[in-house]
């Protein structure tokens, strides 16, 4: 058996730029991609010449096509596969795993089936007992393959997992990591956000200014928290990391896909086109079905949330949405 630091599962632009920053840190860190060919190709050009061509692997990553090789390789797994796939990803992963194995994730998003989160999907693949970890917060993944400042927070079930993950990912020098006791905020904060940051984008397709795209960040954020804290998270943890700082990120960069998707959908485009032209995962999109699914089961509030969600799934006009937010009856802050 290979021994690795760390076995990160998912080779996609976070996936790939995750095992960088860990390589970088000097330890052996396999990536495992579920596309064999996709194996040969990053192992052939040291890079990943589709998402990330500038930033070459450091010696320490190597590439794993066997999922079993890369399960039993590492007590720490550290899964970013979209959020579709994640439950299947785990019941993959499963047979496979070792007494001592720690899972983590940097997925952002939720069930698609249930509208669960993740650390559910896990639960009930893996079992109650296991350490599980969540990665989250405002972290482009060019930008953090470059090597260029970031922080972002992370939350264990297991005080151990959590100090030796951060040990890991933390770089004094470029990536700095907060650890915060909060699963169920973090893992909230990062699936909600994608669905304001599309919010955010249609906005600014239609033409609007800074203002507007202020107001959808500010009270984005309200809307966050309500459902967090109807879910069992804590308030604060919104004012960081996977909260405000995310929501920022992604509301204002157009390094951001839910942001472009937004965007394009707000100039004109249809959601096909529009998804096409991204090539790559917009989470916010199921994410918007899936908060709708939640902020109604839990009873909550949404007004953002819910406009993306009749733009996206019921054909509702970007600009008619806008005038549903904007003529609501008045309220206190
Ligand atoms: N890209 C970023 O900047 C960024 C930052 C933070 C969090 N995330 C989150 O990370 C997750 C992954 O996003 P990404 O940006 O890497 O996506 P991506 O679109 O760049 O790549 C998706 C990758 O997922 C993998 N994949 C797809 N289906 C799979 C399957 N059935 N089994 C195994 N692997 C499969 C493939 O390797 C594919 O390349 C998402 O939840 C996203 O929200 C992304
Ligand atoms: O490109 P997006 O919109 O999926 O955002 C990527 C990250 O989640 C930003 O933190």
């Amino acid at each position: 058996m290979t021994h690795a630091a760390i076995s990160v599962l998912g080779a996609g632009s976070y996936g790939t730029a995750l095992a960088i920053a860990l390589a970088r840190n000097g330890h052996r860190t396999l990536l495992w991609s579920h596309r064999p060919e996709q194996v040969a190709a990053l192992a052939a050009d040291r890079c990943n010449r589709v998402f990330l061509p500038d930033a070459l692997f450091p010696d320490s990553l190597e590439l794993e096509a066997d999922l079993q090789r890369a399960v039993q390789a590492s007590r720490n797994l550290l899964i970013v596969v979209p959020s579709h796939v994640f439950a299947d990803v785990l019941h993959q992963v499963k047979p496979f795993l070792r007494p001592d194995s720690r899972i983590a994730w940097a997925t952002k998003g939720l069930d698609p089936a249930t509208g669960n989160l993740l650390q559910r999907v896990a639960e009930d693949v893996v079992g109650p007992d296991r350490p599980l970890a969540v990665l989250s917060g405002p972290t482009f993944a060019k930008e953090l393959a470059m090597g260029l400042p970031t922080a972002i927070s992370l939350a264990s079930t297991d005080a151990d997992f959590a100090r030796e993950l951060a040990d890991l990912v933390h770089c004094d020098r470029s990536f700095r990591v907060y650890l915060n006791d909060d699963m169920v905020g973090l893992q909230l904060g990062g699936a909600v956000k994608n669905v304001i940051a599309i919010g955010a984008g249609l906005a600014d397709g239609l033409g609007f200014g800074a203002n507007a795209r202020t107001a959808l960040i500010t009270r984005g954020l309200v809307e966050l928290q309500r459902l967090g804290v109807a879910l069992g998270a804590q308030q604060d943890t919104f004012m960081g990391m996977a909260g405000l700082g995310d929501l920022v990120l992604t509301c204002t960069d157009n390094q951001s896909r839910n942001r472009r998707f937004g965007l394009a959908l707000g100039q004109g485009s249809s959601v096909d086109t529009a998804m096409a032209e991204i090539g790559q995962v917009v989470e916010g999109y199921r994410n918007a079905a899936e908060v709708h699914q939640l902020a109604g089961r839990h009873g909550v509030e949404m007004p953002i949330c819910e406009q993306v969600y009749q733009v996206l799934y019921e054909g509702k006009n970007a600009r008619e949405a806008a005038i549903a937010l904007l003529s609501r009856d008045r309220k206190a802050e």
